[in-house]
């Protein structure tokens, strides 16, 4: 089970990051204890010990699933069992206590919307709505529970639109901030996040490689075209880098023409050989997207991680295959491999191009 489907997923539909969920997850927790434990000790007092039962259930599955959340850093029952037993007590108290329970089911269905995935919240608020007024319909006139009915509806609805345009406004910032605006592609202040999970794997002896990437006199293709050009140029070299690579592997722009790609779980054979290809089809792909543009070749360096190796040695010896193929001619894949500080494994692309 996803451990942030109880504040929503981050990677989609999340309304709280992982610092701030921390935060609202305790403090739901507090409120919810301050306000259900002396409720529930009051009904096992006057006697409704099913209802007083229900609800300790609920802040005791609320306790576990947030503690499993916070501290073992993983869902435990789940969001379901609390979200039920809260459900199972609001209709309880309304068929007890009457009309009076009835306005506990307005902030209980707009919580809902803001701690549970969409689709469950509807499911869910569609399910306590009913419920509550099905149990409050023998205590009151049939329309005043039409009027609940309707407010409920209401306060639902508005809660729903209100979080799913933030939703939508924290997606866009959320892309704003972590993408290139020029070409969509990762911007550098993701990349160290990004190695950092890397070097852990390699760490757990999953080896993977880095390949630093450099479109070859660049400088040329803006002074003799334009800049829009150039920019065309840019485009096309991340459309088709994406093309050749998986969705796991990561394509950071680092600035003006130089990227990093960051394979996943990926030798050097594999990494050159990818790289090769995509020199080969930046090669051809730029005459179809920018015909003005006589050629564009690419050099990269490519280092594969090695296991305790430190995290800005296996950035360096990518820069430094790459320093290794612009000073060999460009155009050109090279491996460092730490045997060979320099690795022997060039591939000339000029021979397989023309
Ligand atoms: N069109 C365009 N040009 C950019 C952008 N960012 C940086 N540049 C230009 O990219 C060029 C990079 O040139 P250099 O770093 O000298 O590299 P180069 O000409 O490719 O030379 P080598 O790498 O040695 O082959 C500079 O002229 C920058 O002005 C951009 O977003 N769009």
């Amino acid at each position: 089970m996803d451990r942030f489907s109880f504040l929503g997923n981050p990677q989609d539909e999340g309304l709280f990051d992982i610092y701030s969920r921390q935060r609202v997850l305790t403090f739901i927790l507090l409120v919810t204890l301050m306000t259900f434990l002396p409720l529930s000790i009051k009904n096992f007092v006057i006697g409704e010990t099913l209802l007083g039962f229900c609800l300790l259930a609920f802040e005791l599955s609320l306790v576990i699933e947030v503690f499993g959340i916070l501290r073992l850093n993983r869902n435990i029952l789940g969001y379901r069992p609390p979200l039920f037993l809260l459900a199972i007590s609001m209709v309880l108290s309304i068929h007890v206590f009457g009309t009076l329970a009835t306005y506990w089911v307005f902030p209980v269905v707009t919580s809902i919307v803001l701690l549970v995935p969409k689709k469950m919240a509807m499911l869910a608020n569609g399910g306590i709505i009913l419920t509550s007024a099905v149990a409050a319909l023998p205590h009151q006139e049939p329309t005043v529970t039409l009027r609940f009915i309707l407010a409920l509806l209401f306060c639902v609805s508005i809660a729903h639109y209100v979080i799913e345009t933030v939703r939508k406004l924290q997606a866009n910032l959320s892309y704003l901030s972590t993408r290139d605006s020029l070409t969509g592609a990762l911007n550098r202040h993701q990349l160290d996040v990004s190695l950092i999970t890397a070097s852990e794997k390699a760490k757990m002896e999953q080896a993977t490689c880095i390949a630093a990437i450099d479109i070859d006199y660049f400088k040329d293709v803006n002074d003799v075209h334009g800049h829009d050009v150039g920019d065309q140029v840019i485009k096309t070299v991340v459309k088709l880098i994406n093309c050749h690579c998986r969705k796991a592997d990561l394509l950071f722009r680092l600035g003006g023409d130089e990227f990093l790609l960051l394979f996943d779980n990926t030798k050097a054979e594999s990494a050159l050989k990818i790289m090769r290809t995509i020199g080969q089809e930046v090669a051809k792909g730029i005459v179809e997207t920018c015909p003005e543009v006589d050629s564009v070749t690419l050099s990269t360096g490519i280092a594969e991680s090695i296991v305790g190796e430190e995290l800005e040695l296996w950035v360096k010896r990518a820069d430094l295959a790459l320093y290794e193929a612009k000073h060999a001619g460009r155009n050109q894949v090279k491996v460092n491999d730490a045997n060979h500080f320099y690795s022997e494994k060039v591939v000339d692309l000029k021979t397989s191009c023309h």
